[in-house]
């Protein structure tokens, strides 16, 4: 494993002063914290060694007088203290939502081809790993922020113990003692700050590795627990009766892994925080021995011993808590690193600058030339050589059997990929030259996969929270989901599904419907379905083909189906086989060239067969 860089003293408080971006106020508060709270303690151990030292005098008018003066000032310091902690948490929590906000805005602009590769996702669940556990920005502000206090806690106990140092009678003390035992006190205190610096490191450096087994086992916890409340599932897993197997995943080898480096975690933080307690423990036996020798020496008074005494103890803690603190602040910057690369991941595809030219008459020309393609990572070319021209106001079917290339088609006309070789034009300018949001949107599209929300049906539709309701009752009204929708609870407002909340649930027809409709809604130029009445009864595909032209309104579009007779109404048929385009024509010519089209239309009518007329052709019903 690498040497992990841990975050220096000066990397903390720059860190503190770019979260102070825009509060100014921020570092004198830090400042402010950091001394009240640290100094507390100290007052106290001061105040009560000077009233037990009156009150052995027996003077109670000035213990009364020190009384006051402890509650009083304490009071002050650790309002103070307080309220800069709350000042700086208060600052320090919007951070961490702007920070999720960042990340999500940052995914969902991401390229498709970049969401697809296993090295985006595990820098995505590592970046949503540390908002689920330890590590956030705002956490990391206050383990800082504790962090300075601690160490103000030990530089005002070293200044304690410089004092208890000082603190001698030099005719009974000789100078040779005070010098050996300052050394040895001296040495003691920064053998302990080494050795709590040492094991903290090795404590965050198995804190990271036991977190990045973690994201793995909780990828797949997510995933199962998704399985159990996903209807979807939950149908195949008792009819398959899949609940041992899902089960014994719960206990599979990534969890075990991931709880074994869990336990060795645990071992190494037990090992090394006894170890340094330990130290501790033989530093402050040496300072309460010295502190004695010194009482009955006559150089320190009872409450002073009283006063050094609390003193160690408190810097005791400190160290143990500034240990902790450097573990937590090692961890998080690990956090943040990775959301720093997550959010400065480059764009590949998405820097063109272009803006589309708004036509009324929608005379945008696409054009694939010459186009091979071969996925990220792979060798096998699945598009070949495709040349097609998509003229305006056309209806284009694209036809082939399963895996002739037909969604990579549509994706790389979308800008999910980019050719590997041959180039697509827009009006002549290759696609990748626009901006990106301005050419989507010259597109409506209904995939064979497409997915609905878990939001109201008015929302899915116009994708946005703004919703056009009249232009949404025109979609409902085109795609025949009228009398469903007056029937749901909430007309158009009804909340979709169970995820979200207490939903309504569409069968898959009425869903792919949905899908349509909201491509409808768009009002894009191009539209482009695929596959898109697989789900469909016979009456609603019928009705969607008889419509078709009005459903399209003189766009352009793009048809994928496997269903023949679909394609007939269609101005263009191109047939893909094996990534190239095989034969392009419309119904009639491919018909009676009898090639590819023909023996893919046959092959279907030969069981829907209205009349085959002697050598002529066969009609699906
Ligand atoms: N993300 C991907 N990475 C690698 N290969 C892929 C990816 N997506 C699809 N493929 C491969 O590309 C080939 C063409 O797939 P595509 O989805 O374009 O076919 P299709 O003609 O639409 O098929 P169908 O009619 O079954 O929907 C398939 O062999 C598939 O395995």
């Amino acid at each position: 494993m690498n040497k992990r860089k841990q975050m220096s003293v000066k990397e903390m408080w720059k860190f503190c002063l770019f979260q102070a971006k825009g509060y100014r106020i921020l570092p004198v508060i830090l400042v402010l914290g950091m001394l009240s709270g640290a100094s507390v303690v100290y007052i106290n151990s001061f105040l009560y060694a000077k009233i037990l030292d009156v009150l052995l005098e027996e003077k109670y008018r000035q213990a009364a007088t020190f009384v006051v003066i402890l509650v009083v000032t304490v009071m002050i310091v650790s309002l103070i203290s307080k309220a800069a902690e709350q000042i700086f948490s208060h600052y320090a929590e919007p951070s961490e939502e702007e920070t999720k906000k960042c990340t999500a805005k940052k995914a969902f602009s991401m390229e498709y081809e970049e969401i697809e590769k296993q090295e985006t996702i595990q820098k995505f669940r590592r970046v949503r790993q540390a908002e689920r556990g330890h590590g956030g920005i705002s956490e990391q502000c206050m383990e800082i922020y504790k962090y300075f206090t601690c160490c103000t806690e030990v530089v005002f106990a070293s200044g304690f113990v410089v004092l208890l140092l000082l603190q001698s009678d030099w005719e009974k003390e000789s100078i040779f003692r005070f010098l050996i035992s300052t050394g040895v006190m001296i040495a003691g205190f920064v053998f302990v700050l080494w050795l709590g610096d040492k094991v903290s490191e090795r404590i965050g450096k198995e804190t990271v590795i036991t977190m990045h087994a973690n994201e793995k086992s909780n990828a797949l916890f997510d995933y199962l627990i998704d399985l159990i409340v996903s209807e979807q599932f939950a149908q195949d897993i008792r009819l398959f009766q899949l609940k041992e197997y899902l089960i014994n995943k719960f206990q599979g080898d990534v969890i075990k892994k991931c709880m074994e480096l869990f336990q060795r975690r645990a071992k190494v933080s037990g090992r090394g925080n006894g170890t340094v307690a330990f130290a501790l423990q033989i530093l402050a036996g040496i300072t309460y021995v010295y502190i004695a020798i010194k009482a009955i020496a006559g150089s320190v008074s009872a409450g002073e011993v009283l006063m050094y005494a609390g003193a160690i103890i408190t810097m005791m803690n400190s160290i143990r808590e500034m240990m902790g603190a450097h573990i937590e602040i090692d961890y998080a910057n690990e956090y943040l690193k990775s959301y720093e690369e997550f959010i400065h991941l480059p764009n590949m595809h998405y820097v063109g600058t272009l803006p589309i030219e708004k036509r009324d008459d929608n005379q945008y020309e696409l054009e694939f030339d010459h186009v091979s393609f071969c996925y990220p990572g792979t060798e096998t070319y699945i598009l070949k050589d495709v040349s097609l021209k998509f003229k305006v106001g056309e209806t284009m079917a694209l036809v082939g059997m399963n895996g002739a290339g037909k969604t990579t088609l549509i994706k790389l006309l979308l800008r999910f990929y980019e050719p590997s070789e041959g180039k697509i034009t827009l009006n002549g300018i290759e696609i990748g030259k626009y901006d990106y949001e301005e050419y989507i949107k010259i597109f409506a599209v209904v995939f064979q996969d497409f997915r609905l929300y878990h939001f109201p049906l008015d929302e899915n539709i116009a994708g946005s929270e703004k919703v056009d309701e009249k232009r949404v009752w025109k979609v409902i009204r085109q795609v025949g989901l009228e009398e469903r929708v007056k029937k749901m609870k909430d007309g158009i407002h009804t909340l979709l599904y169970h995820e979200t909340g207490d939903g309504e649930a569409l069968s898959g027809g009425e869903a792919q419907k949905v899908a349509i409709a909201r491509a409808l809604y768009k009002d894009a130029p191009f539209v482009i379905l695929d596959e898109p009445t697989a789900a469909l009864d016979p009456v609603a595909e019928s009705e969607i083909y008889e419509n078709f032209n009005e459903l399209i309104n003189g766009k352009t579009a793009i048809y994928i189906s496997h269903w023949m007779s679909s394609c007939k109404f269609c101005d263009r048929i191109v047939v893909l086989e094996e990534g190239t385009v095989a034969e392009s024509g419309n119904h009639q010519t491919l018909m009676e060239k009898k090639g590819k089209y023909f023996a893919l239309y046959e092959a279907q009518a030969q069981y829907y067969v209205k009349k085959k007329a002697e050598g002529g052709e066969s009609e699906i019903l």
